[in-house]
């Protein structure tokens, strides 16, 4: 339950509403128990008529003087009101017109009452999915590796959901059953106290029944979340991987596997249905257990003329009960939405409260960056593997320098980009820039101003242009242009039907890898910046095409500063000096003639293989 405290912002947020929500409740059950007293008042005024008329039900009636007895004040001046006329006929026409006015009224509040808590409940929801998309968009790349796709869309999606379950329905179920009871308690006991003890004995019995259902159902529903995201997430793997699937030929597999955990689901659901099924007829028996009480003891103090029940009080008790039915048996309901809603906040929270470990320091100041880069003996180690990626790593890059990386698999190319983005604090050294540690810049204008081309190539579900743009939003349709000529990718995007305005599929399905790396790469270079990184991003492309856009590439470098990573190097040529990593070591640096001159080095040996058409493969020591 204390995690609903955070929803406590919220409601301050929307205070009016929900104080208007809670008075209109309150409206609305009061005039809901205004009508069992008029019913009370009709059955005592015709009875008592028929007395006088001499076709009374029992010789003596309820007579008048118990009649007026716990009325509230507004029934008083309505009973007055209406024995004004002296035909029965038309007292009876009138008081019933009264019961039809207050159901309206009451319709109206419960109308008024939705309008507020419900509306305030998709307030609240609206502002916590921002909440939590925000908060995604904080965290850092080591969440995302800890924690799957389908968690994350089912927290915010199905938690954010419950939460607003609580939020609307179930605020408005308690204020509902609290009203409903205090009002109808109050009434009842101003009509007879002897009553509503009977009345209200089966209530003990029903508040165990519930709790131990209650608690019953909430495990279950446990089970069945945990499973429901089981399945989520097995589905969303298998959609985004149905490629690879399919090439395996692991459909059936992928079913089999699917199947095991929908039967989970489907056991866990049908065990919670049958306690549902349980639950709702055991309060119904209970109430109606209730209901008896009243006309079997109601009826013989009426028939021994004691406690001055009348046949009103009779009327008015069972009209009270069943009045009392919905929230009552609402209660393990309502109880089981609060305790969901306070397991999805839980899981809400266990995210929302996560501080990013990237995040701008106090103070952080928005450099304008002129692309000189130094990362002085920076050490970093993964904090979730453990694996040492730079040791000791020291790299200069002057203004406009353009360095090429390359090196085997896992010596930590791609780790040096991800220090530059920030993505990453150094355990230990520093990387500078223009004289700033990377900690005192502004986090988001550093990104701003690095243009990087990330090894796995990411398109969303958009037209080319936008995919292009989303590097500057806001470009013109030259400046997209632009960049996709010197990106190599014009010519075949002019190929496409429909040229730029071309639908990309999730993840780009409809385009080759090849393709989809030049958009890449067009979307970093529209950005203009003063540092690019190409993490590398021409492994899809023919050697070809890859020395046609470095060509390129060079009259738009020209001033920037620029870091290629990458695994070919035969085009590194018109680099400044390229860098040979090992195991997060410099091993090899200098220009390409310098590092051919050193013997039996790993630079010399790749070029010779590459020459030879032996591919990117690394040289063998
Ligand atoms: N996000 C990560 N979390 C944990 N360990 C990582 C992560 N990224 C890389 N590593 C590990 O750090 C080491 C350096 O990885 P890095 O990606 O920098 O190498 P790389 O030289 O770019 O490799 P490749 O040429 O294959 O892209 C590797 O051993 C790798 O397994």
């Amino acid at each position: 339950m204390k995690h609903l405290g955070a929803l406590g912002k919220y409601f301050w947020k929307y205070r009016i509403r929900l104080g208007a929500g809670i008075l209109f409740v309150a409206l609305s059950n009061y005039f809901n128990v205004l009508s069992p007293q008029l019913m009370r008042f009709i059955v005592n005024y015709v009875d008592q008529s028929l007395v006088l008329t001499g076709n009374a039900a029992r010789p003596g009636g309820s007579g008048f003087g118990a009649e007026t007895r716990g009325y509230d004040v507004l029934v008083k001046k309505i009973v007055d009101w209406v024995t004004r006329y002296n035909s029965i006929a038309r007292v009876v026409f009138i008081a019933s017109i009264v019961i039809l006015v207050l159901a309206l009224l009451r319709g109206f509040f419960m109308f008024l009452m939705r309008q507020t808590i419900i509306v305030m409940s998709r307030h609240i929801e609206y502002d916590q999915k921002n909440e939590v998309y925000n908060q995604y968009q904080r965290l850092s790349g080591r969440f995302f590796k800890s924690h799957t796709t389908g968690d994350l869309m089912n927290r915010i999606a199905e938690d954010v959901s419950r939460v607003r379950i609580f939020t609307g329905p179930a605020i408005m179920y308690i204020v509902n059953l609290l009203t409903v009871i205090i009002l109808s308690v109050f009434f009842m006991v101003q009509s007879s106290v002897e009553l509503t003890i009977y009345v209200l004995i089966p209530l003990p019995v029903l508040a165990v029944i519930i709790y131990f259902v209650n608690s019953n159902i909430h495990k279950k529903s446990e089970k069945i979340q945990a499973a429901l995201s089981d399945l989520t997430t097995n589905a969303q793997e298998s959609y985004s991987g149905i490629r690879v699937i399919k090439s395996f030929v692991q459909e059936n597999a992928m079913f089999n596997f699917f199947s095991v955990n929908s039967e989970h689901y489907r056991k866990n659901a049908i065990a919670l249905a049958r306690v549902e099924a349980i639950y709702f007829p055991s309060i119904q028996l209970l109430i109606g257990i209730s209901t008896l009480f009243t006309i079997m003891i109601g009826g013989l103090y009426y028939i021994h003329h004691e406690h001055n029940i009348t046949l009103g009080t009779i009327v008015e008790f069972i009209v009270y009960v069943n009045m009392l039915t919905f929230p009552v048996s609402a209660i393990g309901l309502t109880a089981s939405m609060v305790q969901r809603a306070a397991a999805s906040q839980k899981r809400l929270n266990e995210f929302l409260d996560i501080v990013p470990e990237i995040k701008n320091e106090t103070g952080a100041t928005p450099l304008q960056l002129d692309g000189s880069i130094a990362f002085n003996a920076v050490d970093f180690t993964y904090p979730d593997t453990g694996i040492r990626a730079l040791q000791q790593f020291d790299l200069k890059v002057r203004k406009g320098e353009k360095i090429a990386i390359t090196g085997k698999t896992g010596s930590g190319k791609t780790t040096v980009a991800q220090l530059l983005l920030r993505m990453y604090d150094a355990d230990s050294g520093a990387v500078v820039l223009q004289h700033h540690n990377i900690r005192d810049i502004d986090l988001y204008a550093l990104r701003e101003q690095i243009s990087y081309v990330p090894q796995d190539v990411f398109l969303f579900s958009d037209t080319v242009a936008n995919n292009i743009r989303f590097g500057k939003p806001g470009a013109s349709m030259e400046e997209v242009i632009a960049a996709a000529e010197i990106a190599g990718v014009a010519r075949e995007i002019d190929g496409f039907e429909k040229g730029y305005d071309t639908m990309i599929g999730e993840r780009g399905v409809t385009l080759s890898g090849g393709q989809k790396q030049r958009i890449s790469i067009a979307r970093a270079l529209i950005k203009e910046s003063a540092i690019i990184i190409f993490d590398d991003s021409l492994s899809a492309v023919d050697a070809k095409t890859e020395k046609e856009i470095m060509g390129r590439l060079n009259a738009y470098l020209d001033e920037r500063s620029a870091i290629i990573i990458t695994h070919r190097v035969f085009s590194l040529l018109s680099f400044d000096r390229i860098i040979v990593l090992d195991e997060g070591k410099i091993a090899e640096q200098g220009s390409h003639d310098e590092l051919m001159k050193i013997p039996d080095g790993f630079y010399a040996r790749l070029y010779h293989r590459q020459q030879m058409g032996l591919g990117t493969e690394e040289p063998t020591p």
